[in-house]
C-alpha cells in the first residue's frame, strides 16, 4: 500500500494569508506544508493516493469517512479480543503446540490491532478535520460496544486481586463488565448476608454457561422452591446412608490405588509420578456415579463427561462478549453445547425413566432413589396424585449434584496432597493415626470418625484453598448491611480465601499451615466461632459437607496406609480461579510404595 500523503488544501487565512509554502521532507515524495492546522471540506487526500481527491465529489468523502470510523471502532474491538486472549492465556493450562497456537493468535490479533491503528493514525494525518472527527467517534462506538459492557460484556476480568482487597476488611466496589459488584470481606456484613439476615440475599443470577452446566437445581433455586428441594434432598445425606456409602467409595478408590500400584511393581524406579489433579476428578466422579446413581453407574460416567465439556466451555467463554442475540447463532462453539446439553439431558432421562420402570420395592437408596421415593410416595409408602418435584425439577438436581458432588471434593483432596508433599512431618503424623485407627484394612464409617487430626488437616486445607473460591448474593429490597447502604439487587461477592486468612480473626499466622488450629474443633479456630467457610454458613450451606469429608477421609486414609509421597520437580505453583480453585498446571507427584 501506498503511504498516505498529506495534501492539506486549506482555504486562505482570515487575514487573507496564503497558504503555507509546500516542503519537501527528506525521503517523500510529494510536498507537505509546514503549518500543520487542520481544514475543513471534502478535498483531502486519505491513505491512498489521490483518494477521494478533489474531484470525486462529497460521496466519496463521506465514504471515505466511513472507512475511518469502521477502522477506529475495529482497532478498539481488537484491543478487547487482545486484551481477552492475554486472560485465557493466563487462565489456560494449555502446554505445548496447542500453548504455542494460542500465544500466535494473541500476538496475530495484536498485530491486527497495531497495524489498524497506525492505519487510523496515518489517515488523521491528513490533517482534514472531517477524518479526525470520524476516528474519534469510531473509537468511541468501538469502545462502547466492545470494550465497556454496554453489550453485557464480561471482557473485563474481575479486579479482585490481593492488591485491590483491602486487608482491613473495608468492603469495595470493582466492576464485572457492566456489572458493579460490592466485595465484602468484614466477617460481620457475611453473617449478617448468610445467616441473620440470609431471606433478604438471593443468589445472584447464574451466568447461562454455568446454568446449562449446574442446572437449576439446589444450588440455584430460592424461595419456596428451594425450601421444598432441600426437604427432599435433605435424607439423601443422613448419616445412616452415608455409612453404607463409604463401602462404595472404598471400592472406587481401590480401583485407583490397584493402578498405581500395578504402575509401581512395572517401574525400574522405585517411585513413580503421578498427575493427581486428574485423578482425583476421575475418581469423584466416579464416586459420585455410584453413590448418586447406583446401578446406572455406566449411563452415569456418560453424564458425567458431557458435564466436564461443558464445564471447558463455560471456562472459556466466561468472560466472553456477550452479543445479544449470540447465543442462537449456529456457531461451532454454539452447536457444540446444544448437542452436549441434549446429550446431558437425555442420559439422565434415560436413567430417570429406567428406575422408574423398574420399580421394586421403592426406587432405591442412592441419592435418585431418594428423590424419586420423595416425589412418587406418600411417607405411608402410597402413590403420591402430585409429584414434590417435576421430572424437569429431578433433571436439574442430578446435573447439580453430579457437579458439586465431584468438582470440589477432587480439589479438596489434590490440595491436601499438595500440603501433606510439603509438610512431610505432617503425613507421617496422619500416617501414624491412619495406621493406629484403621490398620492396613479398608476404613470403615467408624473408623474415619476417630480420625482426628485428619479432620484438622482437611479443615486447615480448607480454610488455606477453598475451592469454592467466591459466594455471590443480592438484596431483594434496599438494606443496610453495617456501614454500607445497599440498592435493592446489588451484586455482593464474598471472598472467602481472603476472608480465612485475616489475621485479626485467625491470628498472626493467618498465611502458615497450622492444622493445630483446629485442636478443640471447628467452632474454636478462631476469634469468631463462623469463621470457617469453605461449606459456607447458615441455612444455605453445604448440603454435601458430611459426604465430602467422609470421602475426603477415606481416600486420605487409602493412600497413607500405602504410599508416602513428595511433590515432583515439575510442579508450579499456580492456584487459579477455573470456577473452583485449581492448580492451574496440575498435581504431579512422587509416589513410593511403603513397603518398597
Ligand atoms: C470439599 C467439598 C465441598 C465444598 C468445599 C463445598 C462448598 C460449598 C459451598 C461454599 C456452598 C455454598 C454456596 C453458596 O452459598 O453460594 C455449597 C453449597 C452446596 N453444596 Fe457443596 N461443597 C462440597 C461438596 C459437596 C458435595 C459432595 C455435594 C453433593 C453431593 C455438594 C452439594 C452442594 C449443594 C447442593 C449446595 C447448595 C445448598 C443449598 O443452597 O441449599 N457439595 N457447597
Amino acid at each position: 500500500m501506498a503511504m498516505p500523503m498529506p495534501m492539506p488544501m486549506p482555504p486562505p487565512g482570515p487575514g487573507g494569508d496564503a497558504p503555507p509554502a509546500p516542503v519537501m521532507m527528506p525521503g517523500m515524495a510529494t510536498p507537505m506544508t509546514t503549518g500543520m492546522s487542520f481544514t475543513w471540506g471534502h478535498r483531502a487526500v486519505v491513505l491512498f493516493p489521490r483518494w477521494p481527491g478533489d474531484r470525486a465529489g462529497v460521496g466519496m468523502y463521506l465514504l471515505c469517512l466511513l472507512l475511518v470510523l469502521a477502522l477506529a471502532a475495529l482497532a478498539e474491538a481488537l484491543s478487547a479480543a487482545s486484551r481477552r486472549l492475554e486472560l485465557e492465556l493466563d487462565l489456560s493450562r494449555s502446554r505445548g503446540r496447542r500453548r504455542r497456537q494460542q500465544q500466535l493468535l494473541a500476538a496475530g490479533v495484536h498485530a491486527a490491532r497495531m497495524g489498524l491503528a497506525y492505519l487510523v493514525m496515518l489517515a488523521v494525518m491528513s490533517f482534514n478535520a472531517g477524518v479526525l472527527l470520524a476516528a474519534v467517534a469510531g473509537h468511541a462506538a468501538g469502545f462502547l460496544l466492545a470494550r465497556s459492557g454496554l453489550l453485557g460484556s464480561n471482557a473485563a476480568a474481575p479486579e479482585i486481586d490481593a492488591a485491590a482487597a483491602t486487608s482491613n476488611g473495608t468492603p469495595f466496589l470493582y466492576w464485572f463488565g457492566p456489572q458493579p459488584r460490592i466485595c465484602v470481606s468484614d466477617y460481620d456484613s457475611v453473617k449478617q448476608t448468610l445467616s441473620k439476615k440470609y431471606g433478604y440475599f438471593v443468589k445472584n443470577d447464574a451466568h447461562p454457561a454455568i446454568l446449562s452446566m449446574i442446572g437449576k437445581g439446589l444450588v440455584l433455586v430460592e424461595g419456596a422452591d428451594w425450601v421444598r428441594h432441600r426437604r427432599v434432598l435433605t435424607p439423601a445425606f443422613a448419616m445412616d446412608k452415608l455409612k453404607v456409602m463409604t463401602k462404595t467409595m472404598a471400592s472406587c478408590a481401590e480401583c485407583l490405588i490397584q493402578g498405581w500400584e500395578d504402575h509401581a511393581s512395572n517401574s525400574k524406579s522405585i517411585e513413580i509420578e503421578v498427575e493427581f489433579s486428574k485423578q482425583f476428578q476421575d475418581l469423584t466422579a466416579d464416586v459420585i456415579c455410584r453413590t448418586a446413581f447406583g446401578s446406572n453407574s455406566e449411563k452415569g460416567k456418560e453424564v458425567f463427561h458431557a458435564q466436564k465439556q461443558l464445564q471447558a466451555i463455560a471456562i472459556a467463554t466466561i468472560l466472553n462478549l456477550q452479543l445479544p442475540g449470540f447465543k442462537y447463532l449456529p456457531t461451532k462453539r454454539n452447536r457444540c453445547k446444544w448437542k452436549l446439553e441434549n446429550k446431558l439431558r437425555n442420559t439422565l432421562m434415560q436413567i430417570i425413566q429406567s428406575r422408574i420402570t423398574s420399580e421394586g420395592n421403592g426406587y432405591g437408596d442412592d441419592l435418585l432413589g431418594v428423590m424419586l421415593n420423595a416425589c412418587f410416595s406418600t411417607e405411608q409408602g402410597e402413590k403420591r396424585d402430585e409429584l414434590i418435584l417435576r421430572v424437569d425439577e429431578i433433571i436439574d438436581e442430578c446435573k447439580t449434584f453430579f457437579f458439586a458432588g465431584h468438582e470440589t471434593t477432587s480439589h479438596l483432596l489434590t490440595w491436601t496432597m499438595f500440603l501433606l508433599s510439603v509438610y512431610p512431618e505432617w503425613q507421617d503424623r496422619l500416617r501414624e493415626e491412619v495406621l493406629r485407627e484403621c490398620g492396613k484394612e479398608n476404613p470403615n464409617a467408624d473408623m474415619l470418625s476417630k480420625l482426628k487430626v485428619m479432620t484438622m488437616v482437611l479443615l486447615e486445607t480448607l480454610r488455606l484453598y477453598p475451592p469454592v473460591i467466591y459466594m455471590f448474593r443480592k438484596p431483594i429490597t434496599d438494606m443496610q448491611l453495617g456501614r454500607l447502604h445497599l440498592p435493592r439487587g446489588t451484586a455482593i461477592v464474598i471472598p472467602i480465601p481472603m476472608l480465612h486468612r485475616d489475621k485479626e480473626v485467625w491470628g498472626d499466622d493467618a498465611d502458615e499451615f497450622n492444622p493445630l488450629r483446629f485442636a478443640n474443633g471447628v467452632t474454636r479456630a478462631a476469634k469468631i466461632p463462623h469463621a470457617h467457610l469453605g461449606f459456607s454458613i447458615g441455612p444455605r450451606s453445604c448440603i454435601g459437607q458430611n459426604f465430602a469429608m467422609l470421602e475426603a477421609k477415606l481416600v486420605m486414609a487409602m493412600i497413607l496406609q500405602k504410599f508416602s509421597f513428595a511433590l515432583s520437580p515439575k510442579y508450579v505453583h499456580a492456584p487459579a480461579d477455573l470456577i473452583t480453585l485449581q492448580p492451574k498446571f496440575g498435581l504431579p507427584i512422587l509416589l513410593k510404595a511403603l513397603d518398597a
